[in-house]
């Protein structure tokens, strides 16, 4: 087993006539929590949908656990939540989970142990249809993790919650590391970054540093994160402009 979960490589992508990804380079550890940050547009989704294989790149390597991104060992080992909740709103939250774990072959144990693990017990009986928005994004992902995929990533999961919501997902993802799941979690709220070990920071197609919180502080003497990552862009366009 590679100790690194995801391996990128000279990634060009092109959508619209446009590239929308410039020659992408990162590694995700294994069994950690990894931050994909960067603006709105800037290239996130373009980049997971790579990873989980459903974006055709123009050129580069995207290796997957060992395998090539999108390839068919990897069809029960990877998780992707978008955006947009995939969820049946006419079913129960249980049916919905229910629903993903007979396609994974997951059994009746594995639906509650995933309710479970995005605080829905108690509303497993419910219809999604009469859920909140967050709610409905939890059933989501608890669809993704009755599979009990080894990579899972998570497309700005937290959009659109309040701080207490925002704060209990973050604790189940650090819970689901916990047990061996690598996660790549994007968001554009740089705050959130605090609770990823590591962190890819991009701008406009291109990935701008991978390096822990911790770095960055350290590399831009900042206290805060998001400051961080505003000095990080004003010194490599200094270089760009300086080059
Ligand atoms: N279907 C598409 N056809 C053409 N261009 C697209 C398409 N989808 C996205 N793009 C362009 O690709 C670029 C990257 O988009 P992407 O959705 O990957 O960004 P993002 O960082 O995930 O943004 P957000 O945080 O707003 O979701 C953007 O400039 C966008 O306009």
């Amino acid at each position: 087993m590679p100790d690194r979960a995801v391996v990128v490589d000279s990634l060009v992508v092109e959508r619209g006539g446009r590239t929308v990804l410039n020659n992408v380079k990162l590694s995700i550890p294994q069994g950690t929590i990894t931050g994909l940050l960067g603006p709105s547009g800037c290239g996130k989704t373009t980049l997971m949908r790579s990873i989980v294989g459903t974006q055709k790149v123009a050129s580069g390597t995207v290796t997957v656990l060992g395998s090539t991104a999108g390839t068919k060992e990897l069809r029960h080992k990877v998780g992707y939540v978008t955006q947009a909740p995939s969820v049946y709103r006419d079913l129960t939250v249980r049916d919905n989970v229910r629903y993903f774990a007979a396609m994974y072959g997951r059994g009746a144990q594995s639906v509650t142990s995933a309710i479970e693990a995005v605080g829905l017990t108690e509303y497993a009986r419910s219809l999604a249809g009469q859920l909140s928005g967050g709610q409905l994004g939890r059933v989501s992902l608890a669809s993704a993790l009755v599979a009990e995929p080894e990579l899972l990533v998570l497309d700005e999961p937290t959009v659109g919650l309040d701080p207490v919501l925002r704060a209990e997902l973050w604790a189940r993802f650090e819970d689901i590391a916990r047990s061996g799941t690598t996660l790549l979690v994007s968001s554009h709220v740089m705050e959130e970054a605090e609770h990823c070990a590591d962190l890819v920071l991009m701008r406009d197609g291109s990935v701008l540093a991978q390096l822990t919180p911790d770095e960055l502080l350290k590399r831009t003497g900042e206290t805060n994160l998001e400051h961080a990552f505003l000095t990080l862009i004003r010194t490599t366009q200094n270089l760009e402009n300086a080059s």
